[in-house]
């Protein structure tokens, strides 16, 4: 049984298209990031790059601050709940919470199965770095796809990588004869009405965002460019110099993704950008991204 409609669940995403939902780990941040033009945000206790940096076990954010930022900001509200933690997403779905995300950016709390996203009333965002994992997601009832990238590194390129892996795959379904599709659902490991879904429309069911280290106004208009619907940032606005001028010019760099002139104008004088990471340092077990298939 699915509560509520696909319908409403995916047109709440569709409403977030073209715009930056931003991480923020307390009150003061969610204004911020209200006021910078975010269509959402994402409360958590931790941004990624200090998830990293702590170790140990991430889990979903204490309540308190979830309910605190729910009270500051008039936008909507996401919250992150572990893969496959059923228990997580019940709390902070009875907390009032818009949007819940089940994150790789959190450590696993199941090592097969994710949620049965069917089952909620609250719609659900997950990660994806290529079409069988987009389609399982989707599949469980997810309304909305981001790319998993490799978060709290401020490093593009696994999410530039991600998406021009599901886009190609994508192309490639669309050429696809309809009998060949049984055989691609197979490798795939998704069900056949969902890849004819996608042979059909020529893109996901769902809006496909960017996330995973966007640490620049250049970052973000890079992914629009690349196709993405929207955009997440997490570390790279509040790990950055200056928040504040951070989040407003990657905000305007994603709406005006092709004005050249004004992604040179908002890039001037933001400060330091986070630091960042090479991906070639991370050991497997460090990378986010290969977490939940
Ligand atoms: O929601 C997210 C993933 O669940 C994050 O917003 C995103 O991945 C953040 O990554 P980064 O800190 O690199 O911007």
């Amino acid at each position: 049984m699915e509560t509520g409609t696909s319908r409403v669940k995916r047109g709440m995403a569709e409403m977030q298209k073209g715009g930056v939902i931003m991480d923020v780990m307390n009150a003061e941040q969610a204004k911020i990031a209200e006021a910078a033009g975010a269509v959402a945000v994402m409360a958590l206790e931790r941004v990624p790059s200090d998830i990293r940096a702590a170790g140990g076990v991430a889990r979903m954010a204490d309540p308190t601050i979830v309910e605190e930022v729910i009270k500051v900001v008039s936008i909507p509200v996401m919250a992150k709940a572990r893969i496959g933690h059923y228990v997580e997403a019940k709390v902070l779905e009875s907390l009032g919470v818009d949007y819940l995300d089940e994150s790789e950016v959190l450590t696993p709390a199941d090592e097969v199965f994710h949620i049965n996203k069917r089952e909620f009333t609250v719609p659900f965002v997950c990660g994806a770095k290529d079409l069988g994992e987009a389609l399982r997601r989707i599949n469980e009832g997810a309304s909305m796809i981001r790319t998993k990238g490799e978060p709290g590194t401020g490093n593009i390129v696994e999410a530039v990588r991600h998406m021009r892996f599901i886009n190609s795959q994508i192309r490639k379904v669309t050429n696809l004869s309809k009998d060949e599709l049984y055989n691609e659902a197979k490798n795939l490991g998704v069900p056949y009405e969902l890849l004819l879904e996608v042979h059909e429309l020529g893109k996901l069911p769902v809006v496909n965002f960017a996330a995973g280290g966007v640490a620049t106004p250049a970052d973000a208009a890079l992914m629009m460019h690349l196709g993405a619907d929207g955009v997440f940032v997490g570390s790279g606005i509040f790990k950055s110099d200056n928040p504040e001028k951070f989040a407003r010019a990657i905000v305007e760099a994603t709406t005006h993704y092709t004005d050249y002139k004004l992604i040179a104008e908002v890039s001037k004088n933001l400060g330091a950008p986070m630091k960042g990471i090479d991906i070639a340092t991370l050991t497997p077990a460090e990378r986010m991204s290969e977490r939940g298939r």
